[in-house]
């Protein structure tokens, strides 16, 4: 995380005034590549793709029981855990309900990565598909999105949890994991970092409780519930 950290995000930090005055990413100044392709600028050599995904698998050793255990998951069997990346957090998810089983979704590359380096042969119940976003969206009981709906605008949001919306099961449930802010936006401090954390580096931002409830809403979900765990991600729940 600190790799990461120190090689990648504090090189966007530099352009903070840029970013904050072009309200957009600044991989192509700080690495001169366009940030179109948002995650080509993330993965742009393997080195730093694994760097990034211990990054992100680091997170769930410290925070991934409070998010699973946020609300009672176990009538969810089949899970689909969309941008799972390295598996930090499917690995937290089969080991509190032991029924279930949980297939990450990410880029090839990713996913040949996390067979390689981060998910053993004998976590059985943990299963990949190379596919992406433009693809038809598997039928499951619950998908989980953990820093995905951040990294993105609010069509791209719309978008996507409309097609996930299409393919959950009635009664199925979409899980999504984020940093919140307060909903005058007054704090906390972590989620306003994180949230300029985004600005400079993807097309998202750090959202409150009431926007992720117009998201969901918007998709088709319902029963929306907000749970914060007291850690550094909050999990918000809608059912189909
Ligand atoms: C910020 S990371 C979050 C990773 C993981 N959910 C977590 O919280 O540890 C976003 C993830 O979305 C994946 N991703 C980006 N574009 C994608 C696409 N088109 N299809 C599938 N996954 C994608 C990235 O590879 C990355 O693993």
């Amino acid at each position: 995380m600190m790799m990461y950290y120190s090689q990648t995000i504090y090189m966007c930090w530099h352009f903070l005034p840029q970013a904050v005055r072009e309200g957009k990413s600044q991989y192509e100044k700080a690495f001169g590549i366009p940030s179109k392709e948002l995650f080509e600028a993330i993965y742009r050599s393997e080195e730093e793709m694994i760097n990034f995904m211990h990054h992100m698998d680091s997170t769930w050793n410290l925070c991934g029981k409070d998010v699973v255990q946020a609300f009672d998951f176990s009538e969810f069997h089949t899970v689909y855990d969309l941008g799972g990346c390295s598996g930090g957090l499917a690995k937290q998810f089969v080991s509190t309900y032991n029924d279930s089983t949980v297939t990450i979704m990410d880029l090839p590359k990713v996913v040949q990565t996390a067979k390689k380096y981060f998910v053993t042969d004998q976590e059985q119940q943990i299963h990949f598909i190379e596919d992406l976003f433009n693809d038809p969206i598997p039928e499951a009981d619950l998908f989980i999105m953990a820093r995905i709906i951040h990294d993105w605008t609010e069509e791209k949001c719309l978008e996507l949890l409309r097609k996930i919306y299409q393919s959950c099961r009635p009664g199925g449930g979409v899980l999504l994991v984020e940093v919140l802010l307060n909903e005058d936006r007054s704090g906390p401090l972590m989620s306003q970092l994180f949230s300029l954390n985004m600005l400079v580096q993807t097309e998202g931002r750090e959202r409150t409780p009431s926007e992720y409830t117009k998201l969901l809403t918007d998709s088709g979900f319902r029963d929306i519930q907000v749970k914060i765990t007291g850690k550094i991600y909050d999990a918000i729940l809608g059912r189909k």
